[in-house]
């Protein structure tokens, strides 16, 4: 049978562990079959990015026309998006991207910033499924997002943008805030106890892109990615690679 295609708009994270590299696995992993169009080349390592090199937006606008004209896109993951005018190709051809899944990637794990609030926030207004941690969620609104009531408030503020549905996760916590359909959900996971968490976030969208092109409904997407996201942390949990957070098991190696 032919797989569902998933398309990520991303930077690559030259380490593995993140962005496209970490995106396309997750694909795989799910039985989609991956398809990219990269906005940034990143030189990163576990320990952090040592440098960024933005690709210019012509050539981001031809990698979307590429796929678009020819694979049947059926899901979207929007990732790193550094330059104002990669926003904006983007944003022009938003409404032909099916199932858009936006994850506003503003600072690595490791600290080095990877996007500014107002880039980032042009497609927040989409109808997306949108999914901020804590902290791009209080860049987003401009205030800090630390507890579980400040996320539950914090994605009903942002599903009010425009997003069909906003996923504020709470990485080592577990506990991510889901807002769809204008109620909102705490989602309890079981917490791993792990440096490894490098790529969570990227992921987490990937999966839920995955789901959504695979035709579950929002709530379903979201719990399926979240115990996706869980396997892997866990099976990556003793894994030594790299000096600083290493990636998660996305192939189930280890679990
Ligand atoms: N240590 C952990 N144990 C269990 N779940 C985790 C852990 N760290 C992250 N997660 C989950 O991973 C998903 C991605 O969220 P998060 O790590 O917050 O993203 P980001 O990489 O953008 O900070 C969420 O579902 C979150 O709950
Ligand atoms: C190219 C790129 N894109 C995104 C991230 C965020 O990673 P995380 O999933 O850990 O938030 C990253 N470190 N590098």
């Amino acid at each position: 049978m032919t797989p569902p295609v998933v398309l990520t708009i991303a930077g690559s994270d030259s380490g593995g562990g993140a962005g496209i590299q970490a995106d396309l696995k997750t694909f795989a992993a799910l039985g989609a079959f991956g398809t990219s169009v990269i906005t940034a080349i990143t030189a990163q390592n576990t320990l952090g990015v040592t440098a960024i090199h933005p690709v210019p937006a012509e050539i981001v606008a031809a990698q979307l026309d590429a796929v678009l004209s020819d694979l049947p896109v059926a899901a979207v993951k929007v990732g790193m998006i550094s330059d104002p005018a990669v926003a904006k190709v983007i944003a022009a051809r938003a409404a032909e991207l099916p199932n858009l899944v936006v994850d506003p990637v503003l600072v690595a794990t490791a600290g080095s910033r990877l996007g500014e609030v107002d880039v980032v926030g042009v497609l927040t207004a989409y109808p997306c499924v949108l999914t901020p941690n804590r902290h791009e969620a209080g860049a987003l609104l401009g205030r800090v997002i630390e507890t579980a009531e400040e996320m539950v408030s914090a994605a009903a503020e942002l599903a009010a943008r425009g997003p069909r549905a906003v996923v504020v996760t709470g990485s080592e916590l577990a506990l991510d805030v889901l807002h769809y359909a204008g109620e909102t959900t705490p989602l309890r996971g079981e917490p791993v106890a792990t440096v490894n968490n490098h790529g969570s976030g990227c992921t987490f969208s990937s999966a839920i892109a995955v789901r959504l092109a695979a035709g579950d409904a929002v709530p379903e997407a979201v719990a399926a990615a979240k115990e996706y996201v869980n396997r892997g942390l866990r099976g990556g949990a003793q894994w030594r690679l790299g000096a600083g957070p290493g990636p998660l098991d996305h192939f189930g190696w280890s679990v």
